[in-house]
């Protein structure tokens, strides 16, 4: 029997701890509850072996939570591959690994021991109750659960509880003296959980209609808007917000105009947001779409890990592979996983899984309770679900016998984790399939420059789909300049005439528009022109957006009043009348946002039926899903937001896109700016023309001549990346070269000041060999939710040089007390902000 066990801690520690072996002997992979710092931490079990540490008594296990590995050894693998490859503390990885954290509150099972028989046989008790600190009462109950589990059957503590009046401190106390034996209570939760769904019942053929209050009608038209139905939770969020009393949907039912039934928890994106069109799985393959999933189907049946790149533009049927890949994965008897960016951005995508695969499915996102997520993932784990759809985190879904990992949009920054660790989705999901042995599949209209590299190196088997489905055309891409225009106007106006005259043409015929404002609020500078400062968050380097008040938007939902906020931290303040600093009036409000972008529309087409997609306006996924809903059915006509409106949605109606001032993104201090410019303006541009009638693009520019502006007015990515690759081997950039972004960080100025320096000295004396830094400097957003930030960048050729010069700097930083929480590592980072 091993003596230890090397425990992993979700601690910022970049070590393993050990413990002694207490009775049972847990298995590598399996949870424990371990003493950490005078708190009980739950670990994952790494190691067992029999050295005891040299240093230290090791304290023992307080307890095994698991029988058996809740990992597989494919993860843990996983797990280790990612604290290595990102300089990330192992038990920090396992913790984002495992979704079960609630299950630490679980029942625990308590048994009589031998020792606990004796003592009620014996009277052994005698002895030990005068050594004892219970009072006579405690005694007594302690006799009591001896008493009750005298016939060896286990029982809950909620039983013990209740029958002998112990507490669980007393429990424990057995425990700890080994009177008792306690088991974790693996409790089996039932996956296909329900919940209440609302539905406008149909009025019979000639029914007059009844006689309605405002809260009523409230709830009907609530229903009514996204199709006559939602679950009741949803709605019961949307009807506090409008001040309606929950009863009111108790007295619709009663009245036979809605019913309310149960569903199973996983059907209920089925159908919604795809605004009755086809879905992907139902229509023929054309031929380019054949022979990729032929191709990926090959891989499959090679066998081995087989990595690939899925290029194909916009519109090209991309979901429609995808599903069809996913149903070889199963056909052969394997499971398959999908990674998606953000589900509530995309619930079409959602409800085409389980309109194809139905109870095969498992969704995995962020907006799930833990209990939920623990639900999903044990249904996953027994082998019930094999299809699973899911975000980030996903990508630890325990999967059996998984054969293929589809990563959509693989190019999307949501896939970084920007918190530890901080791995990159996307590149986890490929080294997940190769030690699956999987096929892997990277999809996007326009790849990462890191993903083309790899296909254009060999590693990765490059698939084309250059055309859209059904021979649509890609739409017309028109520049406006905006210098020009401002010259012909004479003054500045956020619309060109050009936009202007389009959209009225577009709305005229019938048909949808949408405008891309990539800035939520009203205006997102407010500087005072008397002493020219901006006014900045408490808490960061940053300038407060205004956001105007509405009272109601059409969409019934009440937003919050006319505050300044910081879109970093969440900081609102209330709008100052005069300046801050110098007490002036002149306080002037710059920067167009979707906010403003809407009200100025709505003057100008006072006809249109106008719309908003924001962080604002789209909260949750059922927001998501009413605006789309609406859109689909053409109850918008003209959408107005920021970047989520370029998230892949198939809206056939759409024939024109504008887009306001994205090239602003092209002056950021970051040397993807231009590739991030390329990939919106790419995917908007993509939003048209996706039905029967052509589509047409009006990029309002400051900069008609950048190359990232003017490959994808031209729908050329290869001429992109071929100029982008250019520019970033010159500059040792990424594909070129790894990078890494250290940020020091401290709500000290001075400290991280300091330690900042500190690094910079020890980079300078150990002059590491095959690493440029650059820094120490001021991180571009040098203070951010009141924490001061410097930053070095690290860059090598190689990536064994890299890893290398990170530990040793970690190892430098702990040696002069540098506390490692406050030294942020983040290899290949995405931002360098
Ligand atoms: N073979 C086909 N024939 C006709 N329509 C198809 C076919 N395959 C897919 N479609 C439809 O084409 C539309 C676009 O497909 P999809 O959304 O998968 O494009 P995509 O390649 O993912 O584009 P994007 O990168 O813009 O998200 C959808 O409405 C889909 O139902
Ligand atoms: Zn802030």
């Amino acid at each position: 029997m091993p003596a230890f066990c090397d425990v992993a801690l979700p601690v910022p520690l970049d070590q393993t701890f050990t413990y002694a072996v207490n009775g049972q002997v847990p298995a590598v992979g399996a949870r424990v509850l371990v003493p950490f710092a005078g708190q009980r931490l739950m670990g994952v079990v790494v190691k067992l072996h029999d050295l005891a540490p040299a240093e230290f008594d090791a304290k023992p296990v307080q307890q095994v939570l698991d029988l058996a590995p809740v990992l597989p050894g494919e993860l843990m693998k996983l797990a280790a591959w990612i604290a290595h490859y990102y300089c990330a503390p192992l038990g920090e990885v396992l913790r984002g690994m495992l979704p079960l954290a609630a299950e630490v509150k679980r029942q625990f099972l308590y048994r009589i021991a031998e020792a606990g028989r004796r003592v009620l046989y014996d009277g052994a008790a005698k002895g030990s109750s005068r050594r004892s600190k219970l009072t006579p009462e405690e005694q007594n109950r302690e006799y009591a659960v001896l008493n009750y589990l005298e016939s060896g059957e286990p029982a809950k503590m909620g039983a013990l509880r209740s029958a002998t009046q112990a507490n669980k401190a007393l429990l424990e106390g057995m425990v700890r003296k080994k009177w008792l034996t306690r088991e974790a209570l693996a409790e089996e939760r039932d996956a296909r959980r329900t919940y209440r769904v609302a539905a406008l019942v149909e009025p019979e053929a000639g029914a007059r209609l009844p006689k309605l209050n405002d809260n009523q009608l409230a709830v009907m038209a609530e229903l009514a808007a996204v199709g006559g139905r939602l679950p009741v939770r949803d709605l019961q969020v949307t009807l506090r917000e409008a001040g309606v009393p929950e009863s009111t949907l108790g007295t619709l039912v009663k009245r036979g105009l809605v019913a309310v039934s149960e569903e199973a928890e996983d059907f209920h994106l089925g159908g919604l947001a795809s605004g009755g069109k086809k879905h992907a799985h139902e229509h023929a393959l054309n031929e380019e779409q054949m022979e990729a999933v032929g191709t990926i189907a090959a891989a499959m049946e090679k066998g081995g890990f087989r990595p690939h790149l899925l290029f194909g533009v916009t519109g090209s049927g991309k979901t429609a592979v995808y599903f069809a890949a996913m149903q070889r994965a199963l056909d052969a008897g394997r499971s398959a996983l999908l990674l998606v960016p953000e589900i509530g951005l995309t619930p079409a995508m959602a409800g085409q899984m389980h309109a194809a695969f139905a109870g095969e499915v498992a969704l995995l996102h962020s907006q799930l309770t833990p209990d939920e997520r623990a639900e999903q993932w044990h249904r996953i784990r027994r082998g019930e679900a094999r299809i699973v759809v899911g975000t980030r985190s996903a990508v630890f879904a325990p999967m059996v016998r998984l054969g293929l990992v589809i990563v959509d949009e693989e190019h999307d920054s949501s896939y970084k984790q920007e918190e530890t660790p901080r791995y990159h989705g996307r590149d986890v999901a490929v080294m997940r399939a190769k030690l699956n042995e999987a096929t892997v599949v990277l999809g996007s209209a326009t790849p990462s420059l890191e993903s083309w590299a790899n296909a254009e190196r060999g590693r990765y088997h490059l698939i084309e789909m250059h055309k859209r489905v059904a021979n649509r055309p890609l739409p017309a891409v028109e520049l406006v300049d905006m210098r020009a225009e401002f010259q012909q106007v004479g003054k500045e106006e956020i619309f060109s005439r050009r936009l202007i005259v389009e959209t009225q043409a577009t709305l005229d015929r019938g048909e949808q528009a949408i405008v891309l404002l990539n800035r939520r609020g009203y205006s997102f500078v407010v500087m005072c022109r008397s002493c020219g400062e901006k006014i900045e968050c408490e808490n960061c380097a940053i300038s407060m957006t205004y956001h105007k008040p509405v009272a109601e938007t059409g969409d019934g939902m009440a937003q919050p009043g006319q505050r300044l906020e910081c879109h970093y931290c969440g900081f609102r303040r209330t709008v100052p009348t005069t300046c801050p600093k110098c007490q002036s009036e002149h306080l002037y409000f710059m920067g167009v946002g979707s906010q403003q972008g809407e009200e100025r529309l709505q003057e100008i087409f006072p006809g249109a039926r106008i719309g908003r997609m924001d962080r604002d306006t789209v909260r949750g996924r059922s927001d998501m899903e009413r605006l789309l809903t609406r859109l689909h059915a053409g109850e918008i006509n003209l959408l107005v937001g920021t970047q989520m409106i370029a998230k892949g949605h198939d809206i056939h109606g759409v024939t024109l896109v504008g887009v306001v001032g994205a090239d602003f993104a092209l002056g950021l201090p970051d040397f993807r700016a231009a590739e991030r410019v390329f990939q919106l303006l790419t995917q908007v541009s993509g939003r048209a023309g996706r039905g029967e009638l052509p589509g047409k693009v009006l990029v309002q520019t400051y900069h008609p001549d950048h190359y990232a502006v003017k490959f994808a007015a031209e729908h050329n990515y290869p001429g992109f990346v071929a100029k982008e690759m250019q520019y970033r081997r010159w500059m040792h950039y990424p594909p070129f070269a790894v990078l890494a972004n250290v940020i020091v960080q401290s709500d000290r100025l001075e400290e991280a000041a300091g330690w900042a320096a500190t690094l910079g000295r020890w980079f300078q004396k150990t002059g590491l060999v095959g690493i440029k830094v650059l820094g120490p400097a001021a991180a571009p957003i040098t203070r951010l939710k009141r924490i001061y930030r410097f930053h070095f960048v690290l860059k090598a050729e190689r990536r064994q040089v890299l890893g290398d010069a990170l530990r040793a700097m970690m190892r430098h930083a702990e040696s002069v007390e540098i506390p490692r929480r406050n030294l942020v590592v983040d290899v290949d980072a995405v931002h360098l902000m």
